[in-house]
């Protein structure tokens, strides 16, 4: 297409770049119509008129000839209008050679690429080429696009020695211009602007353990992201069988996220806030936190012999001797030997597996211990003895079918709770343990004890399906406490299919979690089980933890890894705060934790952070939070202590401003891996007081702001200050 020559170079430059990306969709049109007609001739092509084959390389043909036109037709569908575009980039070369970058690869009818994949090889210098190393690229360009027009052009010149007088050069560098735009309440892809630090993680082999690290807003999240999108187009024969499940914190992080993989043209990917992980295996999820003393206690490995003993401690009430009668003699078991059986066959089974095995060592010890007058052989008298109702209704009631659910529900009281652990936990943390649980049957389980739930499927094994049809109990009322029990009408019932040792967990090839930092020991167990086979990637930052105890979480991974390859990634570079906001909150996280791994903020607003003293907390949240909403474009977090939040909420509605789609009121731990364009954290050190992280969960709050940053003590400066205040 002839392009009109106009006197500004951005709109000529514009109109060149538009005429690409036209004949882009215009080849996508064609791929979306043909996608259909593809795949029914693929369907009868293999299928002559005999009902006999055609031969295989009729068919190799046809197939890589519109195969990528299928896969992109199919990948675009899945590409909304949101995005910021389907061809984003553009390197000119040193040989005069012009590639297109995109979120997914386009060729032409001559199968030459008229856009190449990002993920692809050649698509690689778009990331990592330099001044110093310009990788044969003299100038790179980043296309803005709105949904299929061009709207802006921003220009990188590499090698300035290889371009030629005509050479257009336009803007002031792509990732600033990303980085000053406002947010919404959802992550944007950042395939434009990878920073090469970021493409070096991203495009790592997936073998092994890859640890990703780095301070706030260093794009860890976003990174490992465009990762798992990488992994899959890299192998996707491996990755999409296999299962990627990317592993938040919460469901709102997730919210967040959720539109990073599908505006890179991938949907197969399976997202987990924590408390829903065991989904596989378990009816419930959580999302209720526990307060910080009582998570702490629920998330340690100190936990593992507490449960051990709870599934071997009988349920209340249960039989204390088995007593038959056969051909008229007493045969008892005592109380001893009901404990030896039990222990021998836990020894070897898991619970809900092992009532088979136990009925047969009560028959050994049975038949063992019968007197001379019984005279039958031993088949009669297994026969016999099987049959009749006093031993299914013993069998029951001494071995019943256990649910996570009602195991650990028995942990509510606090007499049990304190023998099983004693010698593991201390008094008052049993007394934390069991005043935790008493929620659980009414509210659900929080987000710790959904891995206690899921470490108790484990041990107690699976619970066998229900029967089709349910019979009546033996002995237990439908409303009986114990109503997971399952009868052995069920036992009897349940199909053999049922194999013990196949654990329901759904695997992975890849698992990806993202703020591992908060990942509890019994959490890694429990994604353990998800990946045992898996590769992995783990994002974090230990100075944003919440986890109390850094070393015993530490533990639990190197024990994950053992002696899988490891590879090491370190973000340096801070995308989201601004320079004057992030020098404020490394400056508190240092006084606490000198460790901290703090990274260079890249951009400058020339605004400092307002540190306001203020006398009424209705007025002047609502005050600091009105200015926000006028001086940033986008979202306002409002981070409070979780004692006030329920009074800011109400402060803002009552001023009219709850309601507004831009503002967020949440608390630090919430707050984890999201932004805000304006954040005001309300009381600095009820923050520090309340949250489970203390100082490092103000630095949480303070690392959110993308523009401006407010904080809100009463009465008098905060002690969180880094300097002392007059
Ligand atoms: N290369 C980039 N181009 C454009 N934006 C980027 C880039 N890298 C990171 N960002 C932006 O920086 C912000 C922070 O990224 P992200 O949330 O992934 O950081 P993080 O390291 O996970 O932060 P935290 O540890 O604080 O949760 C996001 O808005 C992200 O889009």
């Amino acid at each position: 297409m002839a392009i009109e020559s106009h006197t500004d170079p951005l709109t000529t430059e514009i109109a060149v770049e538009q005429a690409h990306v036209d004949l882009v969709y215009a080849r996508l049109g064609e791929a979306s119509r043909s996608a259909e007609q593809v795949a029914s001739a693929g369907r009868s092509l293999f299928r002559s008129d005999r009902g006999s084959y055609v031969r295989e390389e009729d068919g190799t043909g046809l197939y890589e000839r519109d195969v990528f036109a299928f896969q992109a037709a199919k990948r675009l569908a899945v590409l909304d209008a949101e995005h910021e575009g389907l061809v984003f980039g553009r390197l000119d070369r040193t040989d005069g050679e012009v590639r297109y970058v995109g979120r997914i690869g386009v060729r032409d009818d001559d199968y030459e690429p008229l856009v190449i994949d990002w993920r692809a090889p050649a698509a690689e210098p778009f990331y990592r080429a330099t001044p110093t190393q310009p990788m044969d690229v003299v100038r790179r360009r980043v296309l803005r696009c709105q949904g299929d027009r061009v709207v802006g052009i921003e220009d990188d010149l590499l090698d300035s020695e290889h371009a030629d007088g005509e050479l257009v050069v336009i803007g002031e560098g792509a990732l600033m211009a990303a980085l000053s735009r406002a947010r919404g309440h959802q992550m944007r892809d950042i395939v434009a602007t990878i920073q090469g630090e970021q493409d070096e993680a991203i495009r790592a082999p997936y073998q092994g353990f890859t640890l990703i690290s780095g301070g706030p807003g260093t794009g860890k999240t976003v990174v490992g992201l465009h990762r798992a999108a990488y992994l899959l187009y890299s192998n996707r024969r491996r990755f999409e069988s296999g299962g990627v499940l990317v592993v938040g914190p919460s469901t709102v992080f997730l919210h967040y996220i959720e539109r990073v993989l599908p505006s890179l043209g991938e949907e197969s990917v399976t997202l987990r806030s924590m408390g829903s992980v065991p989904s596989d295996v378990l009816p419930v999820t959580g999302e209720r936190p526990d307060d910080p003393p009582t998570a702490a206690v629920k998330g340690s490995l100190r936990m593992l012999p507490v449960l051990k003993r709870l599934v071997t401690e009988p349920l209340v009430g249960h039989p204390l001797e088995l007593r038959v009668v056969v051909q008229g003699q007493v045969l008892v078991l005592p109380s001893a030997t009901l404990t030896s059986i039990r222990r021998d066959v836990l020894a070897h089974h898991k619970l809900n597996a092992g009532r088979e095995a136990a009925e047969k060592a009560l028959l050994n010890a049975l038949w063992r211990s019968r007197p001379s007058e019984v005279d039958m052989e031993r088949d009669e008298f297994d026969e016999l003895v099987t049959g009749l109702a006093s031993f299914a209704m013993f069998g029951h009631a001494w071995w019943p079918t256990l649910s996570a659910t009602a195991a650990l529900r028995r942990l509510a009281d606090p007499a049990l709770a304190r023998r099983l652990s004693a010698g593991v936990l201390s008094a008052s943390d049993a007394g934390l343990l069991s005043a935790g649980l008493t929620d659980l049957e009414e509210r659900g389980p929080t987000v710790a004890d959904v891995a206690l739930l899921d470490e108790l499927v484990h041990v107690l094994g699976p619970v066998p399906p229900e029967p089709a049809e349910t019979e009546t109990s033996l002995f237990l009322d439908a409303d009986s406490e114990y109503s997971e029990i399952l009868t052995t009408a069920d036992r009897l019932a349940t199909p053999k299919e049922v194999d013990p040792f196949d654990l329901p967990h759904r695997t992975y090839a890849h698992v990806l979690i993202d703020e591992a930092q908060d990942v509890t020991p019994m959490q890694w167990r429990m994604l353990r089980r998800r990946g045992a086979s898996a590769s992995w990637t783990i994002v974090g930052d230990p100075a944003q933890s919440s986890w109390p105890d850094a070393a015993e979480t530490d533990r639990a991974l190197r024990e994950i890894i053992a002696n899988a390859p490891v590879r090491r990634f370190r973000m340096s570079t801070n995308y989201r705060s601004p320079a004057e906001v992030f020098d404020l909150a490394s400056q508190v996280v240092v006084k606490a934790y000198p460790d901290a791994d703090l990274p260079t903020a890249v951009r400058s607003t020339g605004v400092e952070p307002l540190l306001v003293v203020g006398q009424d907390l209705a007025v002047d949240v609502v005050e600091q939070v009105r200015a926000l909403l006028g001086e940033v474009a986008g979202t306002v977090g409002v981070i409070c202590p979780p004692s006030r939040r329920d009074a800011v909420e109400a402060h803002l509605s009552a001023a009219g401003l709850e309601g507004s789609e831009r503002i967020a009121v949440v608390t630090s731990t919430e707050s984890k891996g999201l932004e805000y364009d304006g954040v005001l954290v309300v009381t600095p050190d009820d923050v520090v007081a309340e949250a489970p992280g203390g100082v490092r969960s103000l630095y949480v709050a303070l690392t959110r702001p993308t523009q401006r940053l407010v904080t809100l003590d009463l009465g008098s400066p905060g002690r969180w200050r880094p300097e002392p205040q007059a």
